[in-house]
């Protein structure tokens, strides 16, 4: 049997990286002369990756944006985050702890985000946290990106994992929504990027604090042996 696989979201999950983020959307709209959004709507805007929050963005100041112009500024909002994206970027209090202790216990780790692969290998690598993960697959590692399932499955698979046993931990409906459709169970953060209150995205466990993550895991794998057992 292959050891247990923990597959993590990234952004509002292991990092707080909502002030690099905004700060990007902010360098995109104020180039376009569109008013500047505060940082506390990241909650609203992220977790669908780089090209929604640029929609969502000027959506927000109530601007459709046309494909074509939308390319372009994409293609910007990349170059110019790629130059700042662990300027203010800090993984949150606890993470490293819980990621020693849960290799500790000799668990397969692996990222699944929606961030685009070279810049959340890049984030990892500059808050010194990529030694600790099997594999970083991002929105564009796979034909399929969360909530398709297939970017988790592909994920675990790509860490050296096995499906029947693992774990997703994040902090928006997307990541819940993908581990159900994986059929998998989860851990949902309660202080990432999310407009809905994270204990009714329907997780398996939520936790407030990296503290509380090895806990939630062995609670989640008695439940499941228990159901195993009963069946
Ligand atoms: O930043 C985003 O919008 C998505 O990134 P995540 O999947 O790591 O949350
Ligand atoms: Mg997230």
């Amino acid at each position: 049997m292959r050891p247990q696989t923990v597959i993590f979201d990234l952004d509002g999950t292991l990092v707080d990286s909502a002030r690099d983020l905004m700060g990007t959307l902010n360098f995109i709209l104020a180039r376009e002369g569109t008013p500047a959004l505060p940082v506390e709507k990241a909650h609203s805007l992220l977790g669908a990756g780089a090209r929604a929050l640029l929609e969502r963005g000027f959506a927000a100041n109530g601007q459709a944006v046309e494909t074509a112009r939308m390319d372009r500024l994409y293609r910007d909002f990349l170059d110019h985050y790629n130059e700042h994206l662990a300027d203010e970027t800090v993984a949150f209090e606890g993470v490293e702890p819980a990621l020693v202790a849960l290799k500790a216990r000799g668990l397969i780790l692996g990222v699944c985000t929606n961030k685009m692969t070279s810049h959340s290998v890049r984030l990892l690598e500059a808050l010194k946290l990529s030694p600790y993960f099997s594999a970083i697959c991002g929105r564009d590692a796979f034909a399929w990106f969360k909530p398709d399932a297939r970017h988790l499955t592909l994920s675990i698979a790509a860490a050296g994992g096995d499906p029947a046993s693992a774990i997703m931990v994040g902090d928006s409906k997307t990541d819940i929504d993908t581990a159900i459709s994986a059929g998998l169970p989860s851990v949902c953060v309660d202080f990432g990027y999310t407009d809905i209150p994270a204990v009714e995205l329907g997780a398996t466990r939520v936790i407030s604090h990296f503290n509380a993550l090895i806990p939630a895991i062995d609670a989640i794998n008695a439940q499941y042996a228990k159901r195993v057992a009963a069946s």
